[in-house]
């Protein structure tokens, strides 16, 4: 991996100290100024290769635009929607985030919203220090048996689900991409949401704000909800729509909310906060000493590693890695989003796997480590490195768990083409170009298969490359280069026992 020269660091926010103590143990200069306006920013930042941000800097293109050798933002913290992604990407600058670091403080946080809704308590505590002693007005209610819709079941939802089931609440929620039987095993039921809506006492979400998820919750969902419901968002301002939930709070369709992001921060229009059932904070999801110790210490950790050219978590826009490093790095990098896309094809259905194992042997393992976004999904990801065998090139294998089984490949770069050299334990005679339009199929080695196939059943395609298996015994993985795409792949199946195809 080539080095990416950073000499000069800004943090524009709070982080905490020891973020810039790291980044300076290893060289870098460290500046620290705060609440700056954008405008100087924008004069500011040439000066700099990289950036250390929280939620308040707003990273606009024209931040970006400016910044002549920024070559990193790093976010200590999840969420990047205050940093144009799209204009850094544009100028190869890299945008990475540490988003387990405050997993637990945003969850804890979450917690303390929903029982505060119930009991009132913040009220009940500001009208103690009035001197009153009012036990009528704030009377509430058990969070034992009632229903909570959990929208968003990434690493903040599936944490607020266990908390809140030690209460005795009933979690239900919905993710696009979180599959259904990953939530059971965390005794989240997973549902539409026209079928969650109706049935929550309590609805709080955590996904990231895109535009899929702005007004999840509006005046039509409000609607469609149980009279009364709470609502609590400790994710993004403006997923739930901030105009139609004081409209509810009006009317009484919602009892109650817990707010500790807006669309504003700190916002200006303060009917919201000023609403007598709503509790609210300046965004404290992730001030947590322990949140702010994680988060600081993982982003000057991952800067370090990545100007060291030892290692690279967190980027959020990797395809910028392929203009930023080398020649073989970028080799090692389309090796592997080749090998995934080939596995990703075996999974017969649309559920991601489980469980990743990524073993290399002889190649530059930062360079490898590279390609793992793997925080974006649920999954388990395990990696090694063996040293080079003697063997020319390295190879990387790759086992994934999914539901349709376990399932396997090698890959190597060869001539400066990634190439695939085992799929499911079939060793292939020649290495496969991995580029094109690609059929795999698993089946016995017989001589007369290719003909059938061709004659048979593969008519809107013709082949370009074929390579077979090493070994002849018992059923084994083909590969077919074809002209196009086949339009349906299972009518292969009374020739071969399965089959994937894709395009490279
Ligand atoms: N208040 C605070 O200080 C903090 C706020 N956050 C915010 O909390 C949110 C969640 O963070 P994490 O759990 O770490 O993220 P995550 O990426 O682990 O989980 C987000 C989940 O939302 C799901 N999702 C995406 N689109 C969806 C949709 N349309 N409907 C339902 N689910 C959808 C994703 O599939 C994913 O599983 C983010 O917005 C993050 O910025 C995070 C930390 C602190
Ligand atoms: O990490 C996140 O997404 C947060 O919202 C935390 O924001 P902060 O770092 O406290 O400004």
């Amino acid at each position: 991996m080539a080095p990416i020269s950073i000499q000069t660091v800004l943090i524009s926010e709070s982080v905490d100290p020891r973020c810039r103590a790291i980044l300076e143990e290893n060289g870098i200069r460290v500046t620290e100024k705060q609440n700056m306006t954008e405008a100087e920013l924008i004069a500011d930042i040439k000066n700099y290769d990289g950036l250390v941000v929280r939620s308040a800097t707003k990273v606009t293109a024209a931040v970006i635009n400016a910044a002549d050798n920024l070559k990193i933002i790093g976010r200590a913290g999840t969420g990047v929607d205050n940093v144009d992604v799209e204009a850094a990407t544009r100028k190869s600058i890299i945008v990475m985030n540490t988003p387990s670091g405050n997993t637990i403080s945003a969850a804890e946080l979450t917690c303390a919203l929903l029982m505060s809704l119930s009991r009132h308590v913040p009220q009940a505590a500001m009208s103690m220090k009035q001197g009153k002693w009012d036990r009528k007005k704030f009377m509430g209610a058990e969070l034992y048996g009632k229903v909570l819709g959990i929208v968003g079941l990434g690493r903040i939802g599936k944490e607020v689900a266990s908390r809140m089931q030690s209460f005795g609440m009933k979690t239900i929620g919905y993710d696009p991409i979180t599959p259904p039987e990953v939530t059971a095993s965390w005794g989240v039921l997973q549902m539409s949401l026209e079928e969650l809506w109706p049935q929550c006492d309590y609805i709080t979400v955590h996904t990231p704000l895109m535009p899929s998820t702005v007004g999840l919750l509006n005046d039509e969902t409000f609607g469609k909800c149980k009279r009364g419901v709470k609502v609590v968002n400790c994710a993004r301002g403006g997923i739930i729509d901030e105009a139609a939930l004081l409209r509810a709070l009006e009317s009484g369709q919602c009892g109650g909310a817990g707010l500790d992001v807006f669309v504003e921060e700190p916002p200006k229009n303060r009917s919201l906060i000023d609403h007598p059932n709503v509790i609210s904070c300046p965004h404290l999801g992730a001030s947590t000493k322990e949140a702010q110790a994680r988060c600081g210490m993982d982003i000057a950790v991952q800067i370090v590693e990545m100007v060291k050219g030892k290692n690279l978590v967190g980027a959020v826009n990797a395809q910028v890695l392929a203009n930023t490093f080398s020649q073989e790095s970028q080799q090692l990098i389309k090796l592997g989003e080749a090998v995934g896309a080939v596995l990703k094809s075996c999974i017969a259905s649309n559920a991601p796997p489980s469980h990743v194992e990524i073993s290399t042997k002889g190649i530059d393992r930062a360079s490898w480590k590279s390609n793992s976004n793997s925080h974006e999904l649920p999954l388990q990801v395990n990696q090694s490195h063996y040293a080079s065998d003697g063997a020319a090139e390295g190879v990387c294998k790759v086992e994934i768990t999914a539901s349709s089984g376990r399932h396997n490949a090698v890959g190597s770069v060869r001539g400066g083409v990634a190439v695939l050299l085992q799929l499911n334990d079939s060793r292939f005679r020649q290495p496969i170009s991995l580029s094109g339009n690609l059929l795999f199929f698993k089946a016995s080695a017989d001589p007369q298969l290719l003909t059938s196939l061709a004659g048979k059943r593969i008519k809107e395609a013709y082949f370009q490359s074929f390579s077979g298996p090493e070994n002849h015994t018992g059923d084994q993985w083909f590969c077919v280069g074809l002209s196009a795409l086949l339009k349906d792949v299972s009518a292969l199946k009374p020739l071969v026992n399965d089959a994937a195809q894709l395009s490279i």
